[in-house]
């Protein structure tokens, strides 16, 4: 095993959801806000050590299927089978062209899995060739008979519960898929199963109470109630930015045309609300700046309309699944007035950004005439951007 190994997983996805009652297939029922597949895809193709995510899934949910994972990455989807073992089949044959070292199998239904099970699924076929995430049980196990007499209490503190993501050598385990269609067994319930029939040892490692399978309306209830209990991931941001005047007749402040006696000396449209604004929300993700996504030296981005770059920003955010909270804006400068501009900055915002006005805040001072604002001399703003991102790798704040 290369010291790297070139992971790939698999996100089964072509199951009708039938124990979970009306609603359409429950991968692409919505759970928290999100549909439950954008949720079990999302760590995986966020994962820096996932080189590729095969989805497979029943034709007929193609459309659904793209619009439930728009922004993720991911390689084009296959074509399921009518059991989850031909579904993973068809996504390891997918795969076989471009050979991985190991491959994750996760079920699309299983939508809380982070960031660190994937890492310790990876870790563990690194170092055992098959192993499955697996928690232990709590209640007492009975093995009955056809009628429901017990044969058998089996020792309760050797049992285990299989979760996925499951994790293989991906030659060893596409060796065993193809030897089962051989044999005509499609019989098996998860591939840890697969893999002992075939003789292969499979070892367990850490699984994730939280990492349970949707599987009845029940699990739907029970977690719509846990998620929305949840405070989630509460971030904010704050970003400054200035620009200087040079000749012109207007300002763009606020994503709106102001008519003034001086214009902005800027590389884009000089927008230092808007600037402001892209810094916050880009500061609430962690993720750099407005100069290091849109550099000054990129021509591309000469005398470019700040919208774009707001837009952008707010994009970073919903990709992640997540929410802007609110946005806030004051700007410093002695002219031109703001506040009967307020409002309709206000509205551009929340036009820029798919916010409600209400959530959007403008505000303006002056700095007493002290200072390069106080000389007008230019103008300068601060924002603060509180964002909501749906979970955490590491878990809820
Ligand atoms: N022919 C199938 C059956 C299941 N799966 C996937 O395997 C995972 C686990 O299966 P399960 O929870 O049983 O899903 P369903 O088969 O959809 O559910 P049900 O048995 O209630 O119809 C799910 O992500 C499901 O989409 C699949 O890809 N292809
Ligand atoms: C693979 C699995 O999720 C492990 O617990 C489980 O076996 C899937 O079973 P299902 O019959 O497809 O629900």
């Amino acid at each position: 095993m290369p010291n790297q190994p070139r992971t790939a997983a698999i996100l089964v996805a072509a199951g009708r959801g039938l124990r979970a009652g009306a609603g359409g297939p429950k991968q692409y029922r919505s759970i928290g806000g999100q549909p439950v597949i954008y949720r079990a895809m999302y760590p995986f193709s966020t994962h820096p050590q996932i080189s590729a995510v095969q989805p497979v899934v029943n034709p007929d949910d193609a459309g659904v299927f793209d619009a439930a994972v728009r922004g993720l990455r991911y390689t084009p989807a296959v074509k399921g089978g009518a059991t989850r073992q031909a579904s993973v089949h068809a996504g390891l044959e997918a795969l076989a062209a471009a050979k991985p070292d190991i491959v994750l199998i996760h079920d699309a239904a299983r939508p809380f899995v982070s960031a660190s099970l994937i890492s310790r699924a990876i870790d563990a076929a690194a170092a055992t060739g098959a192993a499955i995430p697996a928690i232990p049980v709590a209640d007492t196990i009975k093995l009955v008979d056809g009628n429901g007499r017990i044969e058998a209490t089996p020792e309760r503190a050797r049992l285990r519960i299989a979760q996925t993501p499951q994790s293989f050598r991906f030659d060893a385990i596409l060796e065993a898929h193809r030897r089962a269609a051989r044999e005509g067994r499609d019989d098996f319930t998860d591939d840890a199963a697969l893999a002992e029939w075939v003789g292969l040892t499979v070892a367990t490692f850490e699984g994730d109470a939280a990492n349970m399978k949707l599987t009845t309306p029940e699990d739907f209830v029970r977690e719509e109630a846990r998620l929305a209990s949840l405070l989630g991931d509460v971030r904010s941001g704050t970003g400054y930015d200035v620009h200087a005047f040079g000749d012109g007749d207007h300002l763009m402040i606020c994503g709106i045309r102001v008519p003034h006696t001086r214009g902005f000396l800027a590389h884009s449209d000089g927008d230092v609300g808007l600037h402001a604004l892209v810094d916050a929300i880009l500061g609430a993700l962690a993720d750099g700046d407005i100069g290091s996504h849109f550099p000054p030296s990129d021509m591309k981005w000469k005398g470019a309309a700040s919208d774009k770059f707001l837009k952008y920003a707010v994009e970073r955010v919903t990709s992640r699944g997540g929410r802007i909270a609110n946005l806030e804006v004051t700007l410093i400068c002695e002219r031109p007035k703001i506040g009967p501009l307020r409002d309709q900055m206000r509205a551009r915002i929340a036009e820029i950004t798919g916010l409600d006005i209400s959530r959007v805040a403008v505000k303006a001072t002056t700095s007493e005439r002290l200072g390069f604002t106080g000389r007008e001399e230019g103008i300068a703003a601060t924002a603060c951007a509180t964002i909501r991102l749906p979970w955490d790798d590491k878990g809820p704040v």
